[in-house]
């Protein structure tokens, strides 16, 4: 569904230039629900504004379910952004009109469209689990039902691939949990592809897939152990993360790797600069450059 290869996005303002995507690569399967996380800056929400559409890349490839969007038109581009990808924001007021019912800002992208179906964003409504709530103000809706409303406006255009920005940066633990459920349902029942790009370190937990960034480029992958769609039963809030998934770090095509920085404090590895890599019995091995060999 995504394929995006040494993607460099390059912001210039008057006197500086910021790189915000070094040549990141990021492989992602139609149908994976997978999360994206890394520190403030390290440009997360720089990829999934490229993923969508939003912005062009400096440099690289990238390829949305089958679409080069580096190099296809501004036409092309709309059509893309109306047809194949679906957005869900934080902040509420990117996703939904306040003096509007649930059920009408649910009929609006459908109605942009042409097709004034009042009975599919009933549906949308019932698959976000707000059948009930249908002819409410958003401002009777708690924070959790307004981001159900968003996802399913979101959903409208019949999304091959729904992107989520913090989708649960506003909500308490037990909210995101249930925003999480539907996301997992969603993905189950649709096969729609959803990525997911959080701080939230348990919400990243409970999906099959978690790709961190560091620095504009991928630098680990933390894969579930055993796939929830096998094992719909969540890890509990104190299952440590290694528990329940491995770690790799990314071996980039041109043999670069990032050591995860913990392992870095360790004796003789500290600022070292430099490291002698070995291979041992089928094993690649990394020594301190002061270790004798
Ligand atoms: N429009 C822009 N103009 C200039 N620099 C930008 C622009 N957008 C992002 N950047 C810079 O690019 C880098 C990556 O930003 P990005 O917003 O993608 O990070 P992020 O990982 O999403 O951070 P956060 O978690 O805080 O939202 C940062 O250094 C940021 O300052």
């Amino acid at each position: 569904m995504i394929h995006c290869e040494g993607l460099v996005k390059i912001f210039k303002t008057a006197d500086l230039e910021v790189v915000a995507l070094q040549g990141l690569d990021l492989i992602v399967e139609q149908g994976e629900l997978m999360a994206i996380i890394g520190n403030s800056g390290s440009g997360k929400s720089t990829l999934l504004n490229m993923l969508g559409g939003l912005d062009k890349p400096s440099a690289g490839k990238l390829l949305v379910a089958g679409r080069p969007l580096l190099s296809c038109g501004e036409k092309e581009l709309v059509k893309y952004k109306r047809e194949t990808v679906g957005f869900v924001w934080q902040n509420n007021a990117r996703n939904l009109i306040p003096y509007l019912t649930t059920l009408e800002n649910v009929e609006l992208p459908i109605l942009l469209r042409g097709k004034r179906r009042r009975e599919r964003a009933l549906g949308l409504l019932e698959a976000v689990g707000l059948g009930h709530r249908v002819k409410n103000r958003l401002s009777e809706l708690s924070g959790g039902e307004q981001q159900r409303v968003a996802i399913a406006i979101a959903l409208a255009n019949e999304p091959k691939l729904l992107l989520a920005d913090e989708p649960t940066g506003s909500l308490d633990s037990r909210t995101s949990e249930q925003v999480l459920d539907l996301f997992r349902s969603l993905n189950r029942s649709l096969g729609i592809t959803i990525v997911i790009v959080t701080h939230d370190p348990a919400l990243a937990r409970k999906v099959d897939r978690v790709v961190q960034i560091r620095d504009g480029k991928t630098s680990a992958e933390m894969i579930r152990k055993a796939s929830y769609a096998e094992e719909p039963a969540l890890p509990s809030a104190d299952e440590a993360e290694e528990d329940s998934h491995t770690e790799y770090a990314v071996l980039d095509k041109a043999g670069r790797l990032q050591i995860p920085t913990g392992l870095l404090e360790a004796d003789g590895f500290k600022d070292c600069g430099k490291v002698r890599v070995e291979l041992e019995e089928g094993r690649i091995v990394l020594y301190p450059p002061d270790e004798a060999g």
